[in-house]
């Protein structure tokens, strides 16, 4: 297949084969790289081969606005592992070469790919095997270029819906948006929580009133509950924080690290298995 068919497929055919299975997906948060490229990779391959069914890589940057502390921390690692757009690229190519059908979507600031050039960007991401791009601080709006540019390339776009969103904006996000829509379950930044928000139930439908591309919720789930009760009402669960900070809980081992991720998806993942 045309390598637009390909990308395109990753991500329509995992949300397909989840909804068939009756379960949301499991959609996973690392930072490329950190706190090493070796060990980032043990990491995802860890997550993935543990019931990850969507990556998301965060490209590291010192002024990660959107994120925690704890997501903050892990993009310094990755910055001073000497980590940058080469090391991003061949991590996601090591990745593909040993999962061929895992939707991977990177999650970037926009500074990052404005400053190499869109096309080129966007050109060497689905070269490398990136199937969707999410670029944090960038509102639909104003991403014209970068949509035409990952139409062209066969890249899907994936856009944020905030609990502020009005409904209007919703529609023009949506319309902007053909991998799928990142609902962001709570205001502020990333980070584990120990609670979910009310009412995602009834936030999660409206916005799956405009579209049938499927909708994944993140921000603050870090228990088997959290991921249970998000499964119920939303395509994907996203973990970010809590893997990130097994990382960072245990660096300086890759076996530990690996072992401690591998603990924490066995806790987590069975929570998106309906009986
Ligand atoms: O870390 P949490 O609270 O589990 O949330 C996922 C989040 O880390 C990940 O999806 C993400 C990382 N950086 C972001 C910036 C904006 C939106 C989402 C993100």
């Amino acid at each position: 297949m045309a390598a637009a068919v390909v990308a395109s497929s990753r991500i329509q055919k995992t949300f397909s084969r989840t909804q068939a299975e009756g379960r949301a997906a499991f959609v996973a948060y690392l930072c490329a790289g950190d706190p090493d490229l070796e060990t980032s990779l043990a990491a995802c391959r860890t997550v993935i081969e543990n019931g990850v069914d969507v990556l998301e890589l965060g490209v590291p940057f010192s002024d990660p606005l959107a994120d925690g502390v704890t997501n903050q921390l892990a993009a310094q690692r990755a910055l001073r592992a000497g980590i940058g757009r080469k090391q991003v690229f061949e991590l996601v190519r090591r990745i593909r070469a040993e999962f061929s059908e895992l939707p991977i979507v990177l999650y970037t600031y926009y500074n990052l790919v404005f400053a190499n050039g869109i096309d080129d960007y966007v050109r060497e991401a689905r070269a490398a095997g990136v199937d969707g791009l999410l670029t944090l601080d960038l509102p639909p709006e104003e991403a014209g270029e970068l949509s035409a540019a990952c139409e062209e390339q066969g890249l899907q776009t994936v856009f944020i819906v905030a609990p502020t969103t009005p409904a209007e904006r919703v529609t023009r996000i949506v319309e902007c948006t053909t991998g799928f829509i990142y609902y962001v379950s709570r205001e502020g930044v990333t980070g584990t929580r120990d609670s979910l928000v009310a009412g995602l139930g009834e936030a999660v439908a409206k916005i799956k009133a405009r579209t049938t591309l499927p909708v994944v919720v993140g921000f603050g789930i870090s228990k088997r509950e959290h991921v249970q009760v998000v499964g119920t009402v939303a395509d994907g669960v996203v973990v970010g924080s809590l893997l990130v900070g097994t990382i960072a809980d245990n660096i300086g081992s890759t076996e530990r690290v690996c072992a401690a991720l591998a603990e924490q998806m066995r806790e987590l993942s069975p929570g998106l298995v309906r009986s």
